[in-house]
């Protein structure tokens, strides 16, 4: 069908794992980026975000908001999604656990004192999130019914994520190591991990401003 049209903020937050998805699933699409009130209200008069909230996705002739729904959208469509029932359930439980570890990190940039919250974030990572990723990678090489699917997607993001806070996080986990390594060599996450691609950079002090000036918080 036609272009994506992603429209967020000039950052990642809760829209990066979107264009992590649609880049395994080799999508092209253009962003509409979000950096004055004006574009946001422009948005809520013309009626384009169903709660007022972004991320919006424009895709086969549908403006969908809400992350979840969007991602399990793409997921169905490009086979991200598992092969069966209960392989689905399997990726749900890993997705849902990642992004309860990606909002831990996702929020840092808004909060007056991150150091606490850093800790925690490496903590829960250490004894909660990555143990359980080390098992699953005991022997297979994806997550989930020997093929990928979006957990793998989304636990390469979570996982580069954390490394970026917390290097050497993964010393300790070596077949998530070994797992980034393997899927790093996939040719469209190649491309999404070099120059010039659609990967958003680390939130800075510009994506903060911008996001409270839009939002007016
Ligand atoms: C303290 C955290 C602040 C984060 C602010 C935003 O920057 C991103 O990093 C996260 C959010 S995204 C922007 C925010 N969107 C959401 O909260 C969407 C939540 C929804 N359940 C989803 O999953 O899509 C927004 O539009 N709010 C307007 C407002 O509700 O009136």
């Amino acid at each position: 069908g036609e272009k994506v049209v992603l429209t967020y903020f000039n950052g990642r937050g809760r829209m990066e794992s979107i264009r992590w998805l649609l880049a395994v699933a080799g999508v092209e699409f253009e962003e509409v980026l979000l950096t004055t009130r004006e574009q946001y209200e422009k948005l809520l008069t013309d009626g384009d975000l169903m709660f007022q909230q972004v991320p919006l996705v424009e895709i086969d002739s549908m403006k969908l908001v809400q992350t979840k729904a969007i991602m399990n959208y793409i997921a169905e469509k490009y086979n991200l999604n598992g092969k069966d029932l209960k392989n689905r359930a399997m990726i749900n439980m890993y997705t849902e656990g990642l992004m309860d570890l990606m909002e831990m990190i996702m929020v840092l940039p808004f909060i007056p004192d991150p150091k606490p919250k850093v800790d925690n974030i490496q903590t829960k990572a250490k004894e909660r999130f990555l143990p359980v990723f080390e098992k699953a990678l005991c022997g297979p090489i994806y997550l989930v019914g020997g093929e990928l699917s979006r957990a793998d997607v989304h636990l390469l993001e979570c996982s580069l994520m954390l490394e970026e806070k917390l290097p050497g996080i993964l010393s300790e986990f070596p077949n998530i190591k070994s797992f980034q390594g393997r899927m790093t060599q996939n040719l469209a996450i190649k491309k999404f991990l070099g120059p010039g691609s659609k990967r958003k950079p680390q939130p800075d002090d510009v994506y903060v401003k911008q996001v409270k000036e839009v939002l007016q918080f």
